[in-house]
């Protein structure tokens, strides 16, 4: 563990109102990718998933669908969500329901500390509301559908999903009192930016200064809806779902409270807060980006980090959604080619700033690719019939190269050719920028080029091997041999360590088969030439191939 660094990954919370779906996947891949890669780097690292379980579109699913009691519903569609991500190896470290006792409490206390700072004030409110979207929608924003009945509804053009006008009290959140620092914090950028990617910093920035933000009720009559948390000191009112949602990140840390305590040095909950990145599809930025630092602001808690925004999957050109049923289920995917292929396939195919559409024939393509490239590179290396020796390669003939200095010094004596000499610059050159970009787009979630820079080496190193022959009867001296397996197997352990928070079986399925010990599997070990223990049974015939042309059931 590296003691003073601390990171706090979340993704959604998700409706329980159905079973998840591809898009509930992603999100969920893109922060465990995350939450490994600060593993890797041995940070304390926390993730934080979860259900919604409030609000009327659950009170009405629970009627619907048989249940007089919705937190029964809940219970039956929650354990989908678990199991999804178990079966994903989504490592999350907190799995929060908001009907939780602990984030009762939570959502209470940040609407008491709202209301105190003057922020909170009741009054009659009229306008169109869309249960499906939980909100409601300006007059500017609403049409009338007519089909061929001549039955009338009335739809929001943001997501056209259908409205119903109300008039009620509610109370009131001062949202507009928060407009100039909103527009502060979305001013800032670079690495400074409170929300990436760029497109979306700039589209809710030029919002803000374009409009004036109404005032957000945030609460509901309890007898309109009654699946929620009651408002402190006035049970005729519900608090609204998102408020009580947004809540969710701080309970999944602790008691509210606790981060009032500004003592940074000795409050390790405000640690992890201070460093949290919240996860959410584009469908839920503004609530995101601007009511829920105006709710933090209002009651004089600090911010998280930043907001990382993903576009959608989409099905049939629209949203994949639990409300359209028009969805992809994950867990209906064919497993047996591994669930690595599949989580590897998913972000390969897919951009953070573009919908994605996905197919199920890039699950064969990919498993294919990495049989006859990476699995290939490495049963070549590893061939016992070919009398190699990775152990002695690696220990003994070039056991003090640290380098890669080191190394070009001994491969001048040994390279037969001008093409080789450009191949082993090449590689290193590809080594080194893909080395010094990985973490930056680690960082900002540009998983898909990781993945490209990976292929890319990979290329490299087959096309070296193909080229150097060190299997030939000609190419028998064994410096020269033990060279070339030394290069391309030290390459290809420092790409298994890069991709554990991609694939994390296959990656060590990859350095398990090269005998890299366990304790040296962390970033600081990926780099060239610093570890000189590996590759002990690497050649023994009875090693298991890490991934096989025959399709396994549940292999890894
Ligand atoms: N099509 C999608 N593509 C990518 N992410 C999605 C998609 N649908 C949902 N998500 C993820 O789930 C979050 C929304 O969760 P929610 O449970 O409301 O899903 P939903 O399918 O949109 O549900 P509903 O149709 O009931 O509104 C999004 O912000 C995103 O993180």
């Amino acid at each position: 563990m590296c003691p003073s660094i601390y990171r706090h990954i979340t993704t959604p919370i998700f409706y329980p109102n159905a079973s998840p779906h591809l898009g509930h996947l992603y999100s969920s891949l893109l922060a465990d990718v995350q939450h490994r890669w600060n593993q890797l780097q041995l940070y304390n690292s926390k993730f934080t998933t979860g259900t919604d379980e409030h609000g009327l579109k659950i009170q009405q699913a629970a009627i619907r669908n048989g249940y007089a009691d919705p937190l029964k519903f809940v219970d039956t569609l929650t354990p989908k969500f678990k199991s999804l991500d178990a079966q994903y190896d989504i490592n999350y470290t907190n799995f929060i329901r908001t009907t939780d006792i602990k984030h009762i409490k939570n959502v209470k206390k940040l609407w008491e500390k709202c209301f105190q700072n003057g922020h909170i004030y009741k009054d009659i409110h009229q306008g169109w509301y869309s249960v499906s979207d939980e909100t409601f929608y300006p007059e500017s924003k609403i049409i009338k559908l007519e089909n061929d009945d001549k039955e009338v509804k009335y739809v929001n053009t943001e997501t056209n999903n259908e409205v119903t006008y109300h008039k009620e009290t509610n109370y009131f959140f001062k949202l507009s009192d928060f407009q100039n620092q909103l527009i502060d914090l979305h001013s800032r950028k670079g690495l400074n930016a409170w929300i990436f990617p760029e497109s979306k910093r700039l589209s809710l920035l030029n919002e803000l200064k374009s409009t004036n933000l109404s005032d957000l009720s945030i609460s509901r009559p309890s007898e309109r809806l009654s699946w929620a948390i009651s408002v402190p000191n006035d049970s005729t009112q519900s608090i609204y779902v998102w408020f009580d949602a947004l809540t969710n990140y701080i309970s999944s840390l602790g008691p509210l409270e606790n981060l009032y305590n500004s003592d940074n040095n000795n409050n390790t909950m405000l640690k992890y807060w201070s460093q949290t990145t919240h996860i959410i599809g584009k469908d839920i930025m503004k609530f995101h980006c601007w009511y829920w630092p105006s709710f933090l602001l209002s009651a004089g808690l600090p911010l998280p980090k930043r907001v990382i925004i993903h576009d959608h999957w989409l099905s049939q050109g629209v949203k994949m959604s639990k409300s359209l049923g028009n969805v992809i289920d994950p867990m209906e995917l064919p497993l047996q080619y591994g669930k690595d292929i599949i989580r590897w396939s998913i972000l390969e195919n897919s951009q953070l700033n573009h919908d994605n559409n996905f197919k199920n024939e890039d699950l064969s393509k990919c498993r294919n690719i990495f049989i006859s490239k990476w699995g290939n590179l490495i049963n070549r290396c590893c061939n016992a019939k070919s009398k190699f020796d990775l152990s002695r390669a690696v220990n003994k003939t070039y056991g003090n190269i640290s380098s890669k200095d080191d190394f070009l010094n001994i491969w001048q004596e040994q390279s037969l050719s001008l093409v080789e000499n450009e191949q082993v610059d090449s590689i290193f050159n590809q080594l080194e920028s893909f080395q010094q970009t990985y973490s930056v787009k680690m960082e900002t979630f540009q998983y898909n080029h990781i993945i490209k820079d990976i292929w890319k080496l990979i290329d490299q190193l087959n096309l070296f091997i193909q080229t150097t022959k060190p299997w030939n009867k000609t190419n028998t001296n064994q410096r020269r041999q033990d060279a070339i397996i030394f290069l391309t197997m030290d390459i290809s352990r420092i790409l298994s360590i890069l991709t554990q928070p991609i694939i994390p079986q296959l990656s060590n399925k990859f350095l398990d088969r090269i005998d890299v010990c366990p304790e040296r599997r962390s970033f600081r070990d990926a780099k060239f030439g610093t570890d000189h223990t590996y590759g002990a049974n690497a050649n023994d015939p009875s090693k298991n191939v890490p991934i096989e042309r025959k399709v396994a059931s549940y292999e890894y």
